[in-house]
């Protein structure tokens, strides 16, 4: 556990480590690649330490020896598997990204996660796959991990994926979709959620040599057949990982610059930043980084949060500390992240005495300022984004205590000893 330690102000610069779905990203489409690849400023983290050693049972060499460049000698896309089974922890990503990598093999491959994972769904790309032709079930039937792929590679052609609360899916399939037997399309069923990510799939796959076409609404896709080229490729800072030291600006008041994530950012979490603008926070660009200060008082906001699931926190936190009422809206896919999110973020603000609404796919905060905050041991769930959002309210609040403060290890590190520059 640690408690975290009250500021008058803060007043620091910094950067943050390479972002988690870029590097995972650059990884499958490197992996895949014909040539070598270079990847520089790559998140190294849990996460990515699970992407890195599946693609190595995959067949793929990459050597992490600098871990600022990392070097990926890819395969073509001709998929070895070595031995049956690939677990990939709570990483979401991965495990929905790897699922369609592994489907380009030629043997019986098993994905599999930690408890969580198992509970957390993966129907829809199952079903999309098979319209591909791929041999994959859920083994116990509940439409999550364990999955078993009999792979003999995809047929392409076109395939629909069903409704979802996930955009991991789409970006999976789009990521494979080039070395199908044919060319391949894709129809997606319901509302895209989270889809700047897809945006950065697209982008991804552009930037290695695979141009796809999509409509304007994300809903239908065509894939021409290729191969990415392997290329040197530079990953920005992480965005959502920024965002605690922006929040951190917001709530103990201060400036707070992070001087690697642009404001042009692939990341959609970079929208935080407008929203902490217009709670009354000044925004400046500094170089290829952005500054966020408060001088004055934060005020409420409605927004929807469908496009950045994992600033959520963030901005709930903040807004705990503002005047009048937030509203974050669409974000019932926050219910199967590592946790369910909304309920987790609504448990934890209560437990420090805000008050708080949770509903179906939104949660409402009545601010006042932060007058009604009292310290508090805070729950992480096994939920880095639990902790480091959290984490910004003690920078206020007295007596705020994170239990099992390791679980940021999943997406960063070191975020405890980057935090310390703030106190
Ligand atoms: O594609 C990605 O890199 C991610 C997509 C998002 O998930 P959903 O699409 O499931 O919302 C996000 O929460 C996750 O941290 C990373
Ligand atoms: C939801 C997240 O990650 P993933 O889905 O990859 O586990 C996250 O990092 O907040």
């Amino acid at each position: 556990m640690i408690e975290i330690q009250p500021v008058p102000s803060v007043d620091a610069e910094l950067s943050i480590p390479g972002s988690k779905s870029l590097t995972q990203r650059a990884l499958i489409a490197a992996a895949l690649a014909r040539g070598e690849s270079r990847l520089c400023g790559p998140l190294v983290s849990e996460d990515t330490e699970y992407s890195a050693q599946a693609l190595a049972r995959l067949g793929v060499r990459i050597d992490r020896e600098d871990r600022e460049c990392w070097v990926v000698e890819g395969n073509g896309g001709t998929v070895h598997m070595d031995g049956t089974t690939i677990y990939l922890g709570n990483n979401g990503t991965a495990t929905r990204f790897l699922t369609s990598v592994a489907a380009l093999g030629n043997s019986a491959v098993t994905i599999d996660g930690d408890e969580r994972m198992q509970h957390r769904p993966i129907g829809p790309l199952i079903a999309a796959l098979r319209g591909w032709g791929v041999d994959i079930v859920s083994v116990r039937g509940t439409d999550c991990p364990p999955l078993l792929v009999n792979a003999r590679g995809i047929t392409g052609g076109r395939t629909v994926l069903p409704e979802g609360k996930s955009s991991q899916y789409l970006s999976s399939l789009l990521l494979v979709a080039p070395y199908a037997r044919q060319p391949a399309s894709l129809e997606v069923d319901g509302e895209v959620l989270s889809k700047p990510y897809v945006k950065m799939t697209l982008s991804v796959m552009a930037d290695f040599g695979v141009l796809a076409d999509c409509t304007p609404d994300f809903k239908s896709f065509s894939i021409p057949q290729g191969v990415y080229r392997g290329r040197h490729y530079r990953i920005e800072g992480d965005a959502s990982n920024a965002s605690y030291f922006w929040a951190a600006a917001a709530v103990a008041g201060g400036r707070v610059t992070v001087t690697n994530v642009p404001a042009l950012s692939l990341q959609g979490d970079i929208g935080l930043v407008p929203l902490l603008a217009r709670m009354g926070c000044e925004v400046t660009q500094v170089g290829n980084g952005l500054c966020v200060e408060r001088q004055g008082g934060l005020e409420g906001i409605s927004v929807d949060m469908g496009d950045m699931p994992d600033v959520v926190p963030t901005l709930a936190v903040v807004a705990a500390f503002a005047h009048g009422r937030t509203e974050i809206a669409n974000i019932a896919h926050l219910r199967i992240k590592e946790c369910d999110r909304l309920h987790a973020v609504v448990t934890e603000l209560r437990r420090m005495g805000a008050e708080v609404e949770e509903q179906g796919e939104a949660m409402i905060i009545h601010g006042d300022g932060g007058a009604s905050l009292h310290g508090a041991e805070i729950e992480t769930y096994r939920d880095h984004r639990m902790a480091m959002s959290f984490a910004v309210a003690g920078l206020k609040v007295p007596g705020v205590r994170i239990t099992d403060e390791g679980c940021v290890a999943k997406s960063f590190p070191d975020f405890w000893s980057r935090f310390a520059l703030l106190t």
